[in-house]
């Protein structure tokens, strides 16, 4: 008997970044959109907890007790009393340590495949106490479609999204720390005054009209300048995609994958093409969203 969940990964249309708190995180208006590429979590009873992952950059993924699916099993093991003696297998699509959530995918995903292979029954809140615990993003890896996070991105409510956008995603070589992004943001900003951090009014207006130019007039990202001052390679994507026809050109979270939000499937086709052709990026990924989140599909 086995579970498998399929659980996509996210862009922030929105991540505004209040100041440094003295928890060491950042209150945040955090706008995710849950977008097409995903992650497939398969759990399997076993003698012992274990962790194996397949796809082209599963040698990045840790595999000891810290892979947030192995964190998550033994979370959801110990409410109930009981030992987390199963096999998880990833098949990793989301790119690692790019700012699309993907461990965080992997968390919410063994969270729901074990309550279902186990029986735990845990209700909703329960298992979004337990997300809340594994790491801000991961909440949002569970609801999926499009929300808006408070408090340090783990207070969720939805927000009401009129249509589909298409999106091109251009893959970095190597990732970003997010503790370092976040940090290099504080250093950037260290002379300014910060303000709470606010959702945009014309953000949510173009999410729900589901009008894409609207949507890229509004986007915003606060880290952007710390990942670029880290990685001022990613300088070049962004005008890659600019010069390619893109609506708008991002950095996605903490990157350095960036995001380009384009009007239709055919205009994300064209710019993934100038993009890959370019020579300023690893990969080139095109998707949609939003999508629901943490689903399973078989078991
Ligand atoms: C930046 C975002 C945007 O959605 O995601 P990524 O782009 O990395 O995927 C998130 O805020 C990342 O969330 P997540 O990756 O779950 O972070 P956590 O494990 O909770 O925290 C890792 C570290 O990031 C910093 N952190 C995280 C969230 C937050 N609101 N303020 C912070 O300062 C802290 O240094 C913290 O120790
Ligand atoms: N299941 C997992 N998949 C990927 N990375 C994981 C996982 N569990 C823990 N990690 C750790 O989390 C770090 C951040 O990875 P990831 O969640 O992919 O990126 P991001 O936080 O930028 O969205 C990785 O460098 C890795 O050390």
């Amino acid at each position: 008997m086995s579970v498998t969940v399929r659980v996509p990964a996210k862009v922030n249309v929105q991540l505004a970044v209040g100041p440094l708190r003295p928890d060491g995180f950042h209150d945040l208006a955090n706008v995710f959109l849950a977008v097409g590429l995903y992650d497939v979590v398969t759990v399997a009873p076993a003698d012992e907890l274990r962790v194996t992952c397949s796809g082209p950059d599963a040698d990045k993924v840790p595999l000891d007790p810290s892979n947030l699916a192995a964190r998550a099993a033994l979370a959801l093991a110990a409410r109930h009393g009981r030992e987390a003696n199963v096999h998880i297998h990833i098949e990793k699509d989301i790119p690692v340590a790019g700012g699309m959530a993907g461990g965080s995918a992997d968390g919410a995903g063994a969270l729901l495949a074990c309550d279902a292979l186990w029986g735990t029954q845990a209700s909703r809140e329960d298992l979004l106490e337990i997300c809340a615990e594994l790491g801000s993003d991961v909440p949002f890896s569970l609801v999926g479609g499009t929300a808006l996070g408070r408090g340090r991105g783990e207070l969720l409510t939805p927000v009401e999204t009129g249509g589909s956008f298409w999106w091109v995603f251009a893959v970095a070589d190597g990732g970003l720390s997010t503790p370092a992004v976040y940090g290099e943001c504080d250093r950037l900003r260290a002379d300014s005054f910060v303000p709470e951090p606010d959702p945009s009014p014309a953000l949510m207006d173009a999410l729900r009209a589901g009008d894409p130019v609207a949507l890229a007039g509004a986007v915003s990202n606060d880290l952007q300048e710390a990942a670029v001052s880290l990685r001022p390679s990613l300088r070049a994507t962004l005008d890659a995609g600019t010069e390619a026809g893109a609506l708008a050109a991002m950095v996605s979270g903490s990157g350095p994958t960036t995001a380009f939000l384009v009007s239709d499937e055919a205009e994300a086709e064209k710019v993934a093409e100038a993009l890959r052709s370019s020579g300023t990026c690893r990969a080139v990924r095109v998707a949609a969203g939003p999508v629901p989140g943490a689903t399973i599909t078989v078991g």
